[in-house]
């Protein structure tokens, strides 16, 4: 069965025909067209501003014809949903939303939620949720507390043309889930080679190897980009512009990457009238050079190791999403050697130049068999004019399915919790509201020292006896005369120091298990404490069906790190003690009743 669309334009009635004439039957193919066409409208977004989430949105009546359709302009501009809506104007009441993604603003009157709400519509279908995390399900969930149907791809229905349906939204909006979900932007690696493999003729010269339509396309994806980057070899070599030429709003930064900073005086990148340039370099590198660029309006931004990862990483923190590598073939090896590339583009042109020392896309990758190349996934071909365009991906999309803090193995902890539409509980500091949840929390507790005697012994808190059991059993006095000093400590925050610093400045003194270990001893104090304070029991109890989450944003085992990346083990374990907790309740209730 194919759909097909006719677009038009006002009064914007358009009709997605099923060609076998079965309107009714297969929801699923409807669906998974219409949020395929979401997507398509989402894209259109992509470059006409800084990069943001992309939002496109179909409004189909329920007889199968498309009403109204809308994308989000920019940032700030009226909804996806907003446009739509006015687009189908009566037409929507009863009708069926597609949403690429679920919108991230659901409060207020100018929202997508609340045109949608006011407009009628009876049904919502989502392709993804928002992935990031404080936005994430609420607008699914004010939409169904306003009586709206909401189906998510993937949650409430599947199949296989519904998956990929989801997956042209996962997609269209890459570089946002990349940031949700790691350190660094959402980079591709662009280049333009002759058909045997090369990115210049021997003497350098590169001007040039795609048509000009290829590098309209190119304009197009620089529009669509936070930056572009390239080596110092390539500013010496080509003086380019970088510019998004594509006659449209955004222009992307331009960005050099130099550890030498031996560049040219006079280089279009240093007229910064239009768009800004970033000279990346390494620390202490030709400081008079930098006094010049800076005099010239070029931000230079020194690191103590000039590699790529942390440049993505710099550029990530600065709120950068999206990166287009144009540069040769050395700093790209080292970009993708550093796992940072994460889609490829390469315009392939039917032109042979010879020259065994001509440059090609990717320097050394220090690989020797084949069975080492790195296969790219979900590849597309695409002729453009002359050309072929082969692009696809090196790392694939994170999924967002199911999304809980820090690990998917929670549901399988507590299975109170919704993967879905979690609720989550942070806590950290003492003095918040779940501070009890806290190691450092005043709840002493006796357990047996783990010495040879195992004489039971009072812990002034969680923190102390677990600091105190890294250096317990050793045959060594320090050690000894360590676990006293843990135990005696006046507070955990001195426990604690002692632990930490004793483990890094004398390892030798740190029980060969611990890693093996470290766990069931953490397990083991948290169920004497919570079992020892009844009021600390009935306060977990009462957070059944959330995810807990310490928020330590330093502690990447113990806690949830500071995006959500850390493993969050001190949360899992109280969730695997709530759920004993429930398990041993209804245990006992049960009997109860029987009895
Ligand atoms: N057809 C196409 O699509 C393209 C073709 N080209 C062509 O490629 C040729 C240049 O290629 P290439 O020399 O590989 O140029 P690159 O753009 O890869 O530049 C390499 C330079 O990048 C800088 N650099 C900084 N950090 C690193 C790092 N960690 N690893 C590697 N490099 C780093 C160094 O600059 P420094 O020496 O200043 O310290 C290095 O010399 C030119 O002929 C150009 O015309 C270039 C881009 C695209
Ligand atoms: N030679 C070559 C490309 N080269 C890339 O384009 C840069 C020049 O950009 P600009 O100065 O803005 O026109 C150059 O430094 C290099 O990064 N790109 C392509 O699409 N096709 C080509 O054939």
């Amino acid at each position: 069965m194919s759909l097909s669309f006719r677009i038009c334009s006002s009064p914007l009635i358009c009709r997605a025909t099923l060609s076998n004439g079965d309107n009714s039957r297969n929801h699923h193919a409807i669906d998974a067209a219409f949020i395929r066409r979401a997507a398509d409208l989402a894209e259109m977004s992509a470059g006409l501003t800084s990069p943001h989430p992309n939002f496109g949105c179909v409004i189909a009546t329920s007889s199968g014809k498309v009403a109204g359709e809308g994308y989000l302009y920019a940032q700030g501009t009226k909804p996806a949903e907003a446009l739509a809506v006015e687009a189908a104007g009566e037409f929507s009441r009863g009708s069926t939303a597609y949403l690429n993604m679920e919108p991230g603003d659901c409060h207020g009157d100018h929202t997508a939620v609340s045109a949608l709400v006011q407009a009628g519509i009876e049904r919502v279908v989502v392709g993804i949720r928002h992935p990031l995390q404080h936005l994430r399900g609420s607008a699914i969930r004010e939409l169904r507390s306003q009586g709206i149907e909401v189906n998510v791809l993937g949650e409430d229905f599947e199949s296989k043309v519904l998956e990929d349906a989801r997956k042209s939204c996962l997609l269209v909006n890459a570089p946002l889930i990349h940031r949700a979900c790691s350190q660094v932007p959402f980079s591709v690696l662009k280049y333009a080679m002759t058909l045997d493999g090369k990115i210049a003729a021997s003497s350098g010269h590169a001007a040039w190897i795609s048509s000009k339509l290829s590098r309209t396309r190119v304009f197009e994806l620089r529009g669509g980009s936070d930056a572009v980057i390239v080596g110092g070899n390539t500013v010496r070599q080509d003086d380019p512009r970088l510019t998004a030429r594509h006659g449209q709003g955004h222009t992307p930064t331009r960005i050099v990457m130099t550890q030498s900073l031996d560049l040219p005086e006079e280089a279009n990148l240093w007229d910064v009238s239009e768009v800004s340039t970033i000279v990346v370099t390494q620390r202490g590198a030709r400081k008079s050079f930098q006094k010049y660029l800076a005099s010239k309006g070029v931000e230079v931004v020194e690191f103590d190791m000039l590699n790529p990862r942390e440049v993505m990483e710099y550029f990530h923190l600065r709120g950068y999403l999206s990166i287009l590598w144009e540069c040769g073939g050395t700093l790209a090896a080292s970009a993708i050697s550093s796992s940072v590339i994460h889609k490829v583009v390469a315009f392939v042109a039917p032109k042979i130049i010879g020259g065994s020392k001509a440059p090609s896309p990717v320097g050394d990758l220090g690989m020797v068999e084949m069975t080492q190349a790195l296969n790219l996934i979900d590849v597309c071909y695409e002729q453009v004019g002359p050309d072929m365009l082969v692009s696809g991906y090196l790392q694939p999309i994170p999924d967002l399915l199911p999304v809980i803090p820090s690990e998917d193995a929670t549901v399988e902890i507590d299975p109170s919790v919704d993967p879905f539409e979690p609720s989550i509980i942070f806590f950290y500091k003492t003095w918040d509201l779940y501070g009890s949840f806290s190691n450092f929390s005043p709840h002493p507790i006796r357990m047996p020292c783990g010495g040879e005697n195992d004489d039971y012994m009072t812990w002034s808190s969680v923190e102390h006896y677990y600091q105190a059991n890294k250096f317990v059993g050793v045959e060594n006095p320090m050690a000894h005369d360590c676990v006293e000093k843990i135990r005696t400590a006046r507070s955990p925050e001195e426990a604690a120091l002692i632990g930490r610093s004793t483990l890094r400045q004398k390892p030798e003194l740190v029980r060969n298990d611990w890693e093996d270990v470290k766990i069931e001893v953490m397990y083991k104090a948290l169920k004497c404490k919570f079992s020892t304070y009844p009021h600390l029991k009935s306060i977990l109890l009462s957070t059944v069906g959330s995810v807990l989450v310490e928020a330590s944003p330093h502690d990447l085992f113990w806690g949830g790190g500071r995006e959500g990346e850390g493993l969050n083990y001190l949360g899992r374990l109280l969730m695997q003690l709530r759920s004993e907790y429930l398990d041993e309740s209804s245990v006992s209730a049960e009997n109860t009743s029987s009895a």
